[in-house]
């Protein structure tokens, strides 16, 4: 949390809950307390409707987790950026490392998502993060920066938020430990200025995602260079709410 920039905490539920799971778990949304904290909630695409119906706007939006990254036409299982407009969605998460690892989404195709929803006026959640074995070799900025190379003109604090995720972080419990994210997004932003600008990257928001739950949540909130959560496991429990109000200060 730092530089005047709002924190903003994502739940990504993932390919999980069924329908009245989902509605139960809406029905606790209603209930937090999100104070200056901007909150989006990534629900499987066909409880969007449900969670759009009856989730407070005052409390959290609803964002897709993955759009396709071309237009409306002949594309059997996908889902446009067009359709997420037409059905009043704002947010999207591209890049998940799990669209990376089991949909093998590379930085070619992910930056064409990005600028063809960015085109279409959706804002983005653009995760990056490295693998358990890169950290250990000393390359993760590399694997960072390449992550961002292609898509770093397209940056605007106003429209996307990066989230940092290290895979090894991500369901495992192994969350990165304060001095890790810091130093991370720290050298994160410290590439956005010099391949986007100084003011891009003073602007905009880096999450830090990867076993954030609601006991480890409040250290790394205060960190200068983490601006919210995307959240996974906890975002599916009433914990949520806690990652929340930490970020609502
Ligand atoms: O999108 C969320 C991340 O993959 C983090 O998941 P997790 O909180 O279950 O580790």
């Amino acid at each position: 949390m730092g530089g005047g920039r709002k924190m903003i905490v994502g739940g990504n539920w993932k390919c999980n809950l069924d329908q009245a799971k989902a509605a139960a778990l809406v029905e606790q949304l209603n209930g937090m307390e999100v104070g200056n904290c901007e909150v989006v909630v990534a629900p499987v695409f066909l409880h969007i409707p449900m969670v759009m119906n009856t989730l407070k706007k005052d409390k959290a939006l609803v964002s897709a987790q993955n759009c396709s990254f071309t237009g409306m036409g002949a594309y059997t299982g996908d889902i446009s950026a067009e359709h997420l407009v037409d059905m009043g969605i704002q947010w999207v998460i591209l890049g998940h490392s799990e669209r990376r690892q089991y949909f093998k989404e590379d930085d070619e195709m992910l930056a064409k998502k990005l600028e063809y929803a960015l085109s279409k006026g959706l804002k983005v959640i653009y995760c990056i993060g490295e693998q358990k074995e890169q950290r250990e070799n000393g390359t993760t900025m590399d694997v960072c920066k390449k992550q961002l190379e292609g898509v770093a003109k397209m940056l605007n604090p106003e429209t996307v938020v990066i989230a940092y995720e290290p895979v090894w972080a991500i369901g495992t419990g192994l969350v990165a430990t304060p001095e890790q994210a810091q130093d991370t997004q720290k050298s994160i932003r410290e590439y956005i200025a010099s391949a986007a600008s100084p003011d891009v990257a003073a602007k905009i928001r880096i999450q830090y995602g990867g076993s954030v739950n609601g006991k480890n949540c409040a250290e790394l909130a205060a960190l200068e260079d983490i601006d919210g959560f995307l959240v996974g496991g906890a975002s599916l429990k009433p914990e949520f709410t806690d990652i929340v109000k930490a970020c609502s200060a």
